[in-house]
């Protein structure tokens, strides 16, 4: 850290979040500066590094976390390339902001897992921005307050207008789904047990090969259900919405976001075309509360056991989603490190 204390932070991964989460640090949040860019792809790399004063480009995350000026990392590259960056991360005991997944798979996370236990202090928060949210917050906080009684049902609507020409069915589950698997989990303060995936006959709209949209069914250890309709191709817009329906009454959040009008043509309101829309004041809120803690020499947020435990429910997911049947989570006893 410099003098006035400003966190040096390499950011990996340069694509629609590294790129994004480079502008939040340079020119929204406080108390940390863009020190280093990682991209496989040199150009791009360089090309977000000429927007920053001061900011360094580099193909390699290794060597961009051993500078002596990078004091945290935040990692944007793609789930299966965040194990390598988290593990190089820890070599360094550099406290990290991890976009979600933590890792796709819980063997990786695991391995994330044990790594950050030897090294005898918690280092990670997981991007899992929606706990970040204003309206998720408020939903939160009301649920938690226990005027609606005990939460029986939580409907969730997870809409992308459009994803990366990379995208695979199991990404419906592991990059998509993954947010509902920590949302529902945060929200109902409840571990996820079994999952069941339906499939309806796929839009054509939709790349050959990706079954979307599909039919997400968490059973909870609270005995509470949760559905979630992922439709990663509608081609209108984004929206993220909840309904939790409890004893006393039910409470939903995603629908209005935005403006509404009123005109000639009738009544409506927007769409958000993207998370990067959608959730900005969530990210902002998030890197920020990143900084604070660990400029405090805290860490704070989703740990690197809720991206664990989205690992493991992934796994089932994508599991139930080519078989067709209910499979049960399978996942370790909490370690009391995380407790
Ligand atoms: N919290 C949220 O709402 C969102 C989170 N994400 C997460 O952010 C991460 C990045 O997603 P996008 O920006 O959409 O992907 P992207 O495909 O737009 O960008 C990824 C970038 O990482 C680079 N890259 C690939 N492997 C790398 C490696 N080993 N080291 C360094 N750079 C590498 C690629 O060249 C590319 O520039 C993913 O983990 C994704 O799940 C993405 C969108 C929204
Ligand atoms: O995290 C995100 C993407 O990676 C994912 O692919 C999208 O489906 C989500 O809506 C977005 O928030």
């Amino acid at each position: 850290m410099t003098q006035q204390g400003t966190l040096g932070v390499a950011v990996i991964g340069t694509g629609m979040m590294g790129a994004d989460h480079v502008r939040r640090i340079n020119d929204v949040i406080s108390g940390a500066r863009v020190a280093a860019v990682v991209d496989i792809d040199e150009a791009r790399a360089k090309h977000v590094a000429d927007g920053v004063e001061g900011a360094r480009a580099y193909t390699d995350p290794a060597a961009a976390m051993a500078a002596p000026d990078v004091d945290a990392v935040l990692i944007a590259s793609p789930g299966p390339a965040h194990e390598a960056a988290l593990l190089t991360a820890f070599e360094h005991d550099l406290p990290v902001l991890c976009e979600k997944p933590l890792t796709p798979d819980p063997a990786s996370a695991l391995r994330v897992l044990e790594a950050e236990q030897r090294l005898g202090h918690r280092r990670v928060q997981v991007g899992f921005m929606r706990r970040y949210d204003s309206e998720f917050m408020k939903l939160k906080s009301l649920l938690a307050g226990g005027e609606l009684g005990r939460p029986l049902l939580l409907h969730c609507r997870h809409r992308n207008a459009s994803v990366h020409s990379y995208f695979t069915s199991d990404m419906l589950i592991t990059d998509s789904v993954v947010h509902e698997m920590d949302q529902s989990r945060w929200l109902l303060e409840q571990e996820i047990t079994a999952v069941t995936v339906l499939r309806p006959a796929p839009t054509a709209n939709a790349p050959e090969g990706l079954g979307d949209p599909q039919l997400v069914i968490f059973e909870t250890d609270g005995g509470a259900l949760v559905d979630v309709e992922i439709f990663v191709t509608c081609g209108f817009g984004y929206q993220v919405q909840a309904e939790a329906v409890c004893e006393r009454g039910t409470a939903r959040v995603g629908d209005a976001h935005g403006m509404l009008i009123n005109r000639a043509s009738g009544w409506g309101g927007e769409i958000a075309p993207d998370f990067v829309a959608r959730f900005e004041e969530a990210y902002d809120r998030e890197v920020q509360a990143w900084v604070n803690a660990t400029r405090r020499g805290a860490v704070e947020g989703p740990s690197t056991w809720d991206g664990y435990a989205a690992a493991a429910v992934s796994e089932a997911g994508v599991r139930a989603q080519t078989t067709g049947e209910r499979t049960v989570v399978e996942m370790i006893e909490r370690p009391a490190f995380y407790s």
